[in-house]
């Protein structure tokens, strides 16, 4: 594949072309100079992460390093813990989320989370998609019956379901119910998809499924994926931040984090020295 230098201006058939670089790209979130702590645990030590939209970006790192700390800060779902303290900004579209004027309510609108285990609801599959919007006062059944439809196609799941919607979604197999709460994170039209290890617990081949899906989702939303399967972060993103100790010791493209790591520390991690 030829590779066209960034930010180039070709003219084919009259149009003017304009190669984009990363740096073209918006950016989703941006941590600056963040700070938290579990009562005196100092858990995320001054993390500045700048990541762009339409990109998945993958958290890496060794057990209690601060990975799924960092991505419940994401969304504001630390706050739920008493002990935690936060200093520092988190600027999600240019809007600092950890101010204290920001409505919680406004970013989940924005922002879906898919946990580690499927965590559907113990309702039908329908019901489990049309929940969020209906939350969010949709009640047109025609209009449900479209969000379900899209948000499943959009999860790669319909043709799986589609003939037992008012089925149970905890009859289910698991990779099934993973890819049942994708659509319905889709089915709030989220901005940004927030996965903390979506496929510790599914079997190969549904990770495979889920994999692939993250890959088709990145056209139309920003993924920002917690992973300590090192394989899957150089399959699937495009940045990997390295995390130790609550520090991001490295970020940059996952190429090059997986092949020539800047810091020692990244490479013996990702060699399997440690961790
Ligand atoms: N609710 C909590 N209260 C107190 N300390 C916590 C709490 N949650 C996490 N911690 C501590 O914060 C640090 C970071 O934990 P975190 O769960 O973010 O790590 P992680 O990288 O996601 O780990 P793992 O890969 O094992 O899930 C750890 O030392 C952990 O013990």
């Amino acid at each position: 594949m030829v590779k066209l230098p960034v930010n180039e201006v070709y003219e084919t058939k009259g149009q003017k072309l304009k190669v984009i670089s990363n740096e073209d790209k918006r950016t989703v979130y941006h941590s600056k100079n963040l700070n938290l702590w579990y009562g005196e645990h100092h858990a995320l030590k001054d993390i500045n992460l700048e990541m762009k939209e339409n990109e998945v970006t993958a958290i890496i790192g060794p057990s209690g390093c601060g990975k799924s700390t960092y991505i419940k800060t994401l969304n504001r779902m630390v706050e739920l813990i008493p002990s935690v303290r936060t200093e520092g900004e988190i600027l999600y579209r240019e809007r600092n989320i950890l101010d204290n004027k920001y409505q919680v309510e406004e970013l989940r609108t924005k922002v879906g989370m898919v946990f580690q285990k499927p965590n559907p609801f113990p309702k039908s599959i329908y019901d489990n998609i049309a929940y969020g919007p209906r939350i969010h006062g949709i009640k047109n059944k025609k209009i449900l019956d479209e969000i379900v439809e899209k948000s499943l196609r959009g999860a790669a799941i319909w043709d799986e379901v589609k003939d037992r919607l008012n089925q149970n979604a905890y009859g289910l197999s698991g990779g099934q119910q993973q890819r049942i709460c994708i659509a319905r994170c889709l089915a709030i039209e989220p901005d940004v998809i927030l996965m903390d290890e979506p496929t510790s617990a599914l079997d190969p081949i549904s990770t495979l499924k889920v994999e692939e899906l993250v890959q088709e989702l990145k056209e139309n939303y920003s993924i920002i994926i917690v992973t300590h399967n090192m394989q899957q972060a150089a399959r699937i993103s495009d940045k990997t931040a390295f995390f130790l100790n609550g520090e991001v010791i490295e970020y940059a493209a996952t190429n090059h984090i997986f092949s020539t790591p800047t810091d020692k520390r990244t490479e013996d991690y990702i060699s399997g020295r440690f961790g």
